[in-house]
């Protein structure tokens, strides 16, 4: 039988023991997995173990599926009213709200998430604000995830078809039907964000899960399934596989998330992640039953700066928007276009703030900790990388540029300046505290450049000329543009990617449309 582990936690803003179980979660179960095997999980602060948890393989992804087969066609699906899905996804919110301080200490061990700004009179659902220390993993990921849950509990019971009237002689209506069984990949940069983005509107529509987490960053997933039994789900409802990236030598063949990709018996997949393997997904479903796929990828966002802003306002936003997690975030605005006659005060303004944000790297637990770990020594050296190649393309190192401390996966938050369209710090998706400033004369010279890239997730635009700014959200090809503020996404607003992206919208009503499937019925009423 799997085993619990408790995690001591003894800070400044968290003290306690948080137990979870280190197995697989299966039809409302801890298991082993068929081979056992288990993987460290590290804390990016100090590069040291937290805890061992069970890796699964595609034998336990098999065993896990025909669970939640058995689950949807006898106590989930269309055998559960809406209403009662909707009661027990609202007691799930209230749980996790009983329980956030210890979810927000799991992502601030496991994720470096800090603990400052105790933000839980945070409104918004999704706080981009800086760092993961516990107060921000608590205020932003943990009311994000609450609020999500919520908000989807609130839909279960309004999912609705429509009746056409084309035809005297016909009753012709529609019905959405939940899809049966779910795949969900979520990634370590917000575990218990994406779980909640992805579990909230999977459940609310009457579909049972197999989900795999970030083999890095397991933990919340794990305390999350104790969470599920107490609410009150059937058993085989939700279902958790962890596995390993790339193959082990004891898994040497399909790993966890392809057999998900590949399932013949699932008949979705929501993926969130990097666009490499969003479309190694696409190609699995291809190439096995053409399961419907849903990505969630990279960006390269641009953080669109005019003369008339207000610039005080605008300076935090950007700073926002750019180091929010470290930067590890698909929508951060990482490509900065500043108009010419502003520069000079926003670069001394913005300096100032990220110099300050420097200063107030370490501890995710301390109370001053603005800015944390980047999440593990792969990300690190990546970023590292392209803090390299930034230096050797001629960009200038305004701001940081090195590693901070001696220990963990520590960055200074970085700016470069006079980059250029061509340097790969422009082009790529860094994923790490990596801001490219560059300048322009004129609107139509900033959507071009705002465009020019392969992804088109979110952008910001900051004028006070709101036609003007208007007009350059519709302009920009992203799949959200946020006028005057950081990336404050809400789960009633649908949101996803343009481009390479991806592919189908989370959250808001489009969440539910892309967990159901629509069924036509025709009933003839013609007379004999
Ligand atoms: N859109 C987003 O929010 C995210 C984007 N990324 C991007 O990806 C880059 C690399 O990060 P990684 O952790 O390597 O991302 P990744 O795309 O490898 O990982 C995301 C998830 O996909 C799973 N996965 C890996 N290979 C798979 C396969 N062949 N089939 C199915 N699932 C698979 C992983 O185990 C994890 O759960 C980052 O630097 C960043 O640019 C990473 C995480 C989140
Ligand atoms: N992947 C959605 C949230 C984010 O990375 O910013």
């Amino acid at each position: 039988m799997p085993e619990n582990t408790t995690i001591d936690i003894d800070t400044a803003t968290f003290k306690g023991s948080i137990s979870a179980n280190t197995g697989l979660f299966i039809d409302g179960k801890w298991v082993d997995p068929v081979i056992p095997e288990t993987i460290d999980v590290i804390n990016p602060a100090t590069g040291k173990k937290i805890a061992a948890v069970s890796v699964g393989s595609s034998k336990d992804v098999d065993i896990a599926v025909k669970a939640a087969h058995k689950a949807y066609k006898t106590t989930w699906g269309l055998k559960c009213p809406g209403s009662q899905r909707g009661k027990l996804l609202t007691r799930l919110a209230d749980l996790l709200e009983r329980d956030r301080d210890q979810f927000a200490a799991l992502e601030a061990i496991n994720v470096g998430k800090s603990m400052i700004t105790c933000a839980r009179t945070v409104a918004i659902s999704f706080a981009h604000a800086l760092g993961k220390p516990f107060n921000i993993a608590n205020g932003g990921d943990l009311s994000g995830s609450i609020n999500c849950i919520r908000y989807f509990g609130g839909w279960a019971d309004k999912v609705q078809g429509k009746t056409i009237q084309n035809n005297e002689s016909k009753l012709a209506y529609t019905r959405r039907e939940p899809y049966g069984v779910v795949g969900q990949i979520i990634p370590w940069n917000f575990p218990m964000l994406m779980l909640s983005w992805k579990v909230g509107p999977a459940l609310a529509t009457g579909n049972c899960i197999v989900l795999k987490p970030s083999e890095m960053t397991p933990l919340s997933a794990l305390k999350f399934a104790e969470l599920i039994v107490e609410a009150g789900f059937p058993p085989g409802v939700f279902n958790i596989v962890n596995g390993y990236v790339p193959p082990s030598a004891l898994h040497p063949g399909i790993t966890v998330g392809q057999a998900i990709s590949e399932h013949m018996n699932i008949s979705k997949v929501a993926f969130t992640g990097s666009t490499l393997v969003g479309r190694k997904v696409l190609e699995a479903s291809a190439k096995s039953n053409l399961k419907v796929v849903t990505l969630e990828l990279g960006g390269k966002s641009p953080s669109i700066i005019f003369d008339d802003c207000d610039l005080e306002k605008t300076v935090r936003s950007a700073m926002q928007a750019m180091y929010g997690n470290m930067g590890q975030s698909c929508v951060a605005g990482t490509r900065i276009f500043i108009q010419e006659g502003i520069y000079p005060q926003f670069i001394e303004k913005f300096t100032a703030l990220v110099k300050g944000l420097g200063q107030a790297t370490g501890d995710p637990f301390a109370p001053t900790t603005k800015h944390g770990p980047q999440v593990s020594q792969v990300q690190f050296d990546r970023i590292m990388g392209y803090i390299e190649s930034g230096k050797e393309s001629g960009a200038t190192v305004h701001v940081g540029g090195e590693r901070h401390g001696t220990e963990g996966y520590f960055i200074q938050p970085t700016i470069f300046t006079d980059c250029t369209p061509d340097m790969k710090i422009v082009r790529e998706e860094i994923f790490g505290p990596v801001a490219a400033i560059m300048t322009f004369k004129t609107e139509e010279e900033v959507i071009d450049a705002a465009n020019a890239s392969e992804y088109g997730l979110a952008a910001c635009v900051f004028s006070e000329n709101i036609s003007r700014a208007v007009r350059v959200a519709h302009a920009i090809e992203s799949g959200s543009t946020f006028v005057n503020s950081a990336q404050n996404i809400d789960p009633a607003v649908p949101f996803g990617g343009y481009k390479a992206s991806g592919i189908g919208r989370e959250h808001g009503e489009y969440a539910l449309e892309t967990y159901t499937q629509v069924k036509a019925v025709h009933v003839s009423i013609a007379s004999l």
